[in-house]
């Protein structure tokens, strides 16, 4: 497993610029050796930086050949407020050209969130290459992460943690009171590049405790992550605040 490269920038804005060069370099490599760049968008709020500097990039990345897929979804209707398809439309798609059916939301709701997740891992399997595993292979997922050391919809103490077989499961998140579809651990170490884009103070502690054991199958859910791929940090100096304390 490749030990994490780490990118600290001054700003929210310094990390999305940093992030979107390293995004665009990978898309055009991977369009370049495959013709398609398969991406999972993540949710939240921090991405919307990141979106806005893929929109206006010049030389814009090759749109008509990237598959836009998410890391995981809020089982609410597309247009809610809640929902990390709205927030990926609104910040990215409605910004560039890239083809409708290219991108893949995961459409849920707390009714159906089973089948949904179900039905996204059939997508997965049938447009993404396999990797060794046969596990479906991201080109690149791009993460968060929360003060707790969450990411995607993998939780502390969530029964998803301990998926190993399907790509996308159905989860009840007690803290959220919500159901959630998320892609699981073995998809996401399956994927050729991680990269986390995490900001803020809030996250410095869960940010020192990851990154000086990248790796702990006890600890916190980034922590359970095994990658195969390589991973990239983009902190800002407010969330790598406490690396100094823990690096060697
Ligand atoms: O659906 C979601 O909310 C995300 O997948 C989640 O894992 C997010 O990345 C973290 O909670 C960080 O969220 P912020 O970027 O808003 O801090």
């Amino acid at each position: 497993m490749n030990r994490p490269r780490i990118v600290i920038e001054k700003d929210p804005d310094a990390v999305a610029a940093a992030a979107a060069r390293n995004w665009l370099r990978l898309a055009r490599e991977a369009v370049s050796e495959q013709g398609v760049f398969h991406v999972a968008l993540s949710g939240g709020s921090t991405p919307r930086r990141l979106h806005a500097a893929l929109a206006a990039a010049a030389p814009p990345p090759p749109w008509a050949a990237v598959e836009a897929w998410f890391g995981d979804e809020r089982c609410v209707p597309p247009d809610d407020p809640e929902s990390n398809y709205r927030m990926a439309r609104e910040t990215l798609f409605d910004r560039v050209p890239i083809a409708p059916g290219h991108i893949h939301p995961i459409l849920c709701s707390p009714a159906d969130c089973r089948r949904a997740a179900h039905a996204y891992a059939r997508t997965l399997a049938a447009r993404l290459p396999a990797a060794a595993g046969g596990m479906p292979r991201l080109d690149l997922a791009v993460l968060g992460m929360g003060p707790d050391g969450h990411t995607a919809s993998l939780f502390p103490g969530s029964c998803i943690l301990s998926e190993t077989e399907r790509p996308a499961a159905a989860v009840y998140v007690d803290r959220l009171k919500a159901w959630r579809v998320s892609l699981t651990r073995p998809l996401l170490e399956a994927a050729r590049h991680l990269m986390f884009i995490v900001t803020g103070a809030d996250k410095a502690p869960a940010v020192a405790r990851a990154l000086a054991t990248p790796h702990d199958p006890a600890g916190l859910p980034v922590q359970r992550l095994a990658p195969a791929g390589e991973v990239t940090w983009y902190l800002d100096a407010a969330a790598a605040a406490g690396l100094e304390e823990t690096r060697p």
